[in-house]
């Protein structure tokens, strides 16, 4: 019985719905054609039993990590059955859902190659790649030194003589250590190494070298290769094998050394070549692009597991003859609507960094270096943003859930669990952040000197405006306002870059305010990252969108990321007098009438991600609504109710009972 009401109740709220729900499924897609990939990659999956992976968090790490290769071998061969496109390939992999090898060889290996390899290079390696007939990883990060880059210590040492390098890892320190991929699957890497010619060090470069035999899989001479051990929670990210690897002088031909960057001759003359430097770090500024269009997609999972299982739950109240539906309590909607805006700002915010990294790639093709600053800037300070948001969105969505989140059958604790270290992966989201700040100063300290500031900080230009200018709400409409509510994010933005940039020139060595200034400044990266998102989801909007009530529909979703930041960073703007309380008090009860506007859609709101029960993996999100019974189903399926007396009841349990009677008589 109870179970039919939530089956019926989930259409009942869908019914409510004001807006088309199939234009928003694909404005969330991004585009007709995107829409028609995924959902077909996300059926495929679904219905392929190979794919399932309701059984992860009770397999051992042995039989976990075997299943892992079995679906990334089971992936591979349906891509090539299907001839699959790049673009169905990748969507594939990502409904399959469970980090694997295959992530780091198709998301940095292959990147790497093609960012910092040569013509030539490019040539060799890749369709051996692209086929699948060597298996890459990326070997940056060591036992002693991450985020450190210029800090790595494995040496690349080159031979004239033979024409070949020496790579060594010289202390337990250097050891290569995290590396995704590297501890049991891959046949090679890219190494980053200190290039040493004629005893000079020349600093960081990337090196192919081959780690394991293409006959055997054996490690080959000098290599030394291991996995790093279980990580955070059951299944979760230990499907991947993180390694370790140390090297006892390695040898590679020269040939084998990324020499886009720096070319070393025959001679072992080492020749920079005229693209920035900085390019060495290329590949992660391509990752963290799309580590930001992967924070929306684990967050509108949470967001969606929280909000089907919020209309379907009840506590409390009356009613029509029922418990009141939890998702009717304003503290439920100001804590789940907000992330719910959320997931939809960083949808945008994502595609448009897409386009950023298209274009500044495009123009280093064409020699134009100009704005790879900012292109640093905004990946890393996005990275940084998206994805502390979203780890702390999957735990909130898990409270949100109540008791029945902590359940593994809810899909939350293997999605936080998975999720959390994107938050250190890629850059640690503080030494970013510090990346944004110390640009926005050198953008500041640069503007008097007649430099432009470009792109996302072209505000800055307006900065005597954006200092004393006040805020232009009146009334509560006013709240509504893109423009009002932009340029608000901006003179927050502005005035704390401003101040802070006045604290550091006190300073009489720039590193010295740097430290010392370290969280004021990480503050202001954050308040310049949130007014970026701010404003791509105000251009957004700006674009034509098609279907009957969707605008409007995002247009409540905008203004509740903005002014649910307002009311959580409300020191910000108070203390910068951007605006005054009265102001914010009337921003408070905007957003109670946004969250109104937002209840009757929400459902639908979620529904327009389009995922399926298997891509979700949550008995709470079932589209059905249908949890009770689902939940009773997945408790009896646990393996401690195979037996109806426990195994070790003679042993352990018996004992300890029979002890107990024995002490009652006494
Ligand atoms: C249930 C299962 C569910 C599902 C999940 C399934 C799958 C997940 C799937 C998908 C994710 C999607 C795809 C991604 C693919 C794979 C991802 C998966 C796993 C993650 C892998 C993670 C891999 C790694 O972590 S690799 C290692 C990364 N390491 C780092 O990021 C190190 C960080 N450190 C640095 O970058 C640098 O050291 C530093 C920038 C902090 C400092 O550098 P440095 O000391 O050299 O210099 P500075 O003095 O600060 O800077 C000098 C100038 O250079 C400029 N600069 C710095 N960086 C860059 C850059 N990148 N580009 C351009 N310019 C840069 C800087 O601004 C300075 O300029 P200035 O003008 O002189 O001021
Ligand atoms: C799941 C996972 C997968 C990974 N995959 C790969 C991979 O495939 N390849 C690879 O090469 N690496 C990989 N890594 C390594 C990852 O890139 C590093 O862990 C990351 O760059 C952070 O570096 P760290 O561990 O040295 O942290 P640390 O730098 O040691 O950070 C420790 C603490 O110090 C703080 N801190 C550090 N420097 C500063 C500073 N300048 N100012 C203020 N605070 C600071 C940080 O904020 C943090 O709180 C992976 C890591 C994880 C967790």
């Amino acid at each position: 019985m109870e179970a039919e009401a939530a089956v019926d109740y989930l259409v009942d709220e869908r019914s409510k719905a004001q807006f088309d729900i199939d234009a928003m499924k694909i404005i969330w897609a991004g585009g007709k054609h995107e829409f028609e990939v995924s959902d077909r990659m996300a059926r495929l999956v679904a219905s392929d039993p190979v794919f399932r992976k309701d059984n992860r968090a009770i397999l051992d790490r042995k039989e976990l990590f075997k299943n892992t290769l079995r679906k990334a071998a089971h992936a591979w061969k349906r891509i090539i059955e299907l001839r699959l496109s790049e673009q169905e390939a990748s969507k594939l992999r990502f409904f399959v859902d469970e980090p694997a090898y295959t992530d780091l060889h198709w998301g940095m290996f292959i990147p790497v190659i093609k960012g910092q390899g040569t013509e030539e290079q490019r040539k060799k390696w890749l369709p051996m790649a692209y086929r699948m007939q060597i298996i890459g990883c990326y070997a940056q990060t060591e036992l002693g030194h991450g985020s450190n880059v210029q800090g790595l210590e494995t040496t690349a040492t080159f031979d004239p003589e033979l024409d070949e390098f020496v790579i060594h890892s010289p202390t337990l320190t250097s050891s290569k250590w995290w590396p995704g991929g590297l501890g049991r699957a891959s046949t090679h890497a890219v190494v980053f190494a200190r290039l040493i010619t004629d005893g000079k060090d020349h600093g960081i470069n990337g090196f192919i070298v081959q780690l394991r035999s293409l006959d055997d899989h054996l490690p080959l001479p000098g290599i030394i290769i291991g996995d790093i051990g279980m990580k955070f929670g059951n299944g979760a990210y230990n499907t991947m094998d993180n390694g370790f690897l140390r090297f006892d002088h390695v040898r590679i031909p020269r040939d084998q050394m990324l020499m886009r960057v720096k070319q070393v001759t025959r001679e072992g003359k080492v020749v920079q070549s005229d693209v920035p430097w900085q390019l060495l770090y290329g590949t992660m500024v391509y990752v963290r692009q799309t580590i930001v269009a992967d924070a929306s997609c684990a967050l509108s999972r949470a967001v969606c597991i929280a909000t089907r299982y919020s209309a379907v739950r009840r506590q409390f109240g009356s009613q029509n003859g029922h418990e009141t539906q939890v998702i009717d309590y304003r503290t439920q909607q100001s804590r789940l609507f907000p992330l719910l805006a959320s997931a939809y700002a960083f949808r945008f915010v994502g595609e448009w960094l897409k386009w950023l990294y298209m274009d500044v790639t495009q123009r280093l093709q064409a020699r134009d270096f100009s704005t790879l600053p900012e292109a640093h800037a905004c990946t890393a300070g996005l990275k940084s943003l998206t994805t502390s948001v979203t780890a702390d969105a999957i735990e909130e969505c898990r409270k949100l859930c109540g008791g029945h989140g902590y359940l593994c059958s809810s899909g939350l604790p293997e999605l936080f669990a998975v999720y959390v270290p994107a938050c250190t992966y890629e850059g640690d989201n503080i030494v970013l952040l510090l990346q944004v700040a110390r640009f926005l100063m050198k953008t500041v300290s640069q503007l008097g000197s007649g430099e432009r500031p470009v792109g996302t900080t072209t505000y800055l230009l307006r900065l005597e405006h954006l200092l004393q200018c006040p805020c232009d709400v009146q009334g509560a409409e006013d709240w509504l306002k893109p423009d009002v509510v932009v340029q608000l994010f901006e003179a927050r933005s502005a005035r704390m870059t401003v101040a802070c940039a006045k604290s550091l020139s006190k300073f009489s060595k720039p590193e010295d305010g740097f430290m010392d200034l370290s969280a004021d400044l990480v503050s202001v990266a954050t308040a310049h990252c949130q007014l970026i998102v701010v404003s791509k989801f105000v251009e957004k909007l700006q674009q034509d969108i098609p279907g009957e009530g969707v605008k409007q529909q995002l247009e409540a979703l905008c203004s509740i990321y903005a002014l649910s930041l307002l009311k959580k960073h409300l020191g910000d703007f108070l203390s910068t007098s951007c605006i005054t309380s009265k102001q914010a008090s009337l921003a408070n009860d905007v957003l109670r009438s946004l969250y109104s506007q937002v209840r009757p859609n929400a459902i639908a709101l979620v529904d327009a991600f389009n995922y399926t029960d298997h891509f979700l993996g949550s008995v709470l999100g079932r589209y059905d609504g249908n949890v009770y019974p689902k939940l009773y189903e997945e408790a009896l399926k646990d393996p401690l109710n195979e037996s109806v007396v426990p195994d070790g009841y003679h042993e352990y349990l018996q004992p300890v009972l029979k002890q107990r009677l024995r002490t009652a008589r006494l």
